[in-house]
């Protein structure tokens, strides 16, 4: 047992979603768990995964896989959902009526859901769900999590040191998480705003998109800088309409989570944007990657909500601009570059 841990977790904990985070966790989880069920979709993954074959070969052997959420819901009272966020409902559709108020559910995804808004009209706030509300919406489970931080996933499968943020309203939550997760390569800070991280996490991805279209260009580190900084005041501004407090966005799940995410090539939404500036089609990004640029989505849907509430996001407006209608890079970038800012830190 670790020593930072307090609490024994003596159950099984699981994780729903194989894919490049779900095997991260269940890998930080070994350090400290005797025995990590994980959930893929896939028969041909399990098989691959029981045989410790190819990507799978470094799994541990405390790691058992299952096809079934039901002996997930069964075996684990804490358990970690790890999908994207455009599979986030339909994954809680059908592990929801399988939970009951003593699960503990702390999930990783990084995005929005906004399938409540109806296919016609205009985007409310109301529309828009974090995955701890959608946990919340799809079963009895009132013990949620999320996990938010600078965590690119090939880092901490090489080993290297990294933090990470468990936010929820329940104590108990946070200190069953860090129980689980901490060790001497990982670090977990605790908060019990749940709202500010997973807004924080879903928001840097738009401004990791945007560093990527910079780089891509061949642009440097002072348009970076300045895209950081006033990216990070805009999810501010959208953050707090949404209800949210500063603070998160000033910890590790904000600040220090988009330094690493538009700083890195390793970044799926930096890639993008990098591969967008160099000229590959949307059609083309999409395709190979689509579901994982988490940003594309919550870009989407931040600028429906910023129509909706008439929020002053140039950057995020300008970026949708880009990434969905067509606009020219230097066009964008000369409107921000004119665009009338006067204050430098407004959010505080
Ligand atoms: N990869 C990373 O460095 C990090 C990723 N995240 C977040 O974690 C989430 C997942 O990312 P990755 O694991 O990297 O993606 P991935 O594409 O590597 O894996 C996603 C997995 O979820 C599975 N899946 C999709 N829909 C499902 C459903 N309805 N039911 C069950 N399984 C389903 C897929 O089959 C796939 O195995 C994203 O929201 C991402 O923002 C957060 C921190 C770091
Ligand atoms: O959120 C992440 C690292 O903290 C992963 O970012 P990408 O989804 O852009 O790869």
């Amino acid at each position: 047992m670790s020593k930072y841990q307090k609490i024994q977790i003596k159950q099984a904990v699981g994780v729903v979603g194989a894919g490049s985070f779900g095997l991260t966790i269940a890998g930080l989880l070994a350090e400290n768990v005797e025995d990590i069920l994980i959930y893929t979709r896939r028969e041909e993954n399990k098989a691959k995964m029981q045989a410790r074959k190819g990507e799978y070969a470094q799994l541990s052997p405390k790691i058992r896989v299952t096809t079934s959420l039901e002996e997930v819901a069964k075996d684990c009272q804490l358990i970690f959902p790890v999908v994207p966020s455009k599979g986030f409902r339909n994954m809680m559709q059908q592990l929801g009526p399988l939970l009951n108020p003593q699960h503990f559910l702390i999930h990783a995804t990084k995005g929005l859901d906004s399938s409540l808004a109806p296919k016609e009209g205009k985007i409310k706030p109301e529309h828009i769900k974090t995955m701890s509300q959608l946990i919340e919406l799809e079963s009895l489970a009132c013990r949620v999590g999320c996990l938010s931080g600078p965590n690119l996933a090939s880092e901490i499968q090489e080993h290297q040191p990294a933090a990470t943020l468990i936010a929820s309203k329940y104590t108990e939550v946070i200190k069953m998480g860090q129980a689980a997760l901490r060790s001497p390569r990982f670090q977990v800070y605790g908060t019990h705003d749940i709202l500010g991280a997973e807004l924080a996490g879903a928001l840097k991805n738009v401004v990791a998109l945007a560093a990527g279209l910079l780089g891509g260009k061949g642009l440097g580190m002072n348009i970076w800088a300045l895209l950081v900084t006033r990216g990070l005041s805009e999810m501010i501004h959208i953050g707090k309409a949404m209800g949210a407090d500063v603070k998160a966005f000033l910890g590790v799940a904000g600040i220090g989570d988009l330094i690493a995410t538009a700083s890195s090539t390793k970044s799926r939404n930096y890639k993008a944007g990098v591969a967008l500036a160099q000229g590959t089609p949307m059609r083309e990004i999409v395709g190979a990657d689509g579901d994982m640029v988490e940003g594309f989505r919550t870009l989407e849907i931040i600028n429906q909500l910023c129509q909706a509430l008439e929020i002053n996001s140039p950057i995020f407006e300008i970026v949708h601009r880009v990434v969905f209608k067509g606009m020219e890079l230097e066009r964008a970038i000369h409107f921000l570059m004119t665009y009338p800012y006067a204050v430098d830190v407004d959010f505080l």
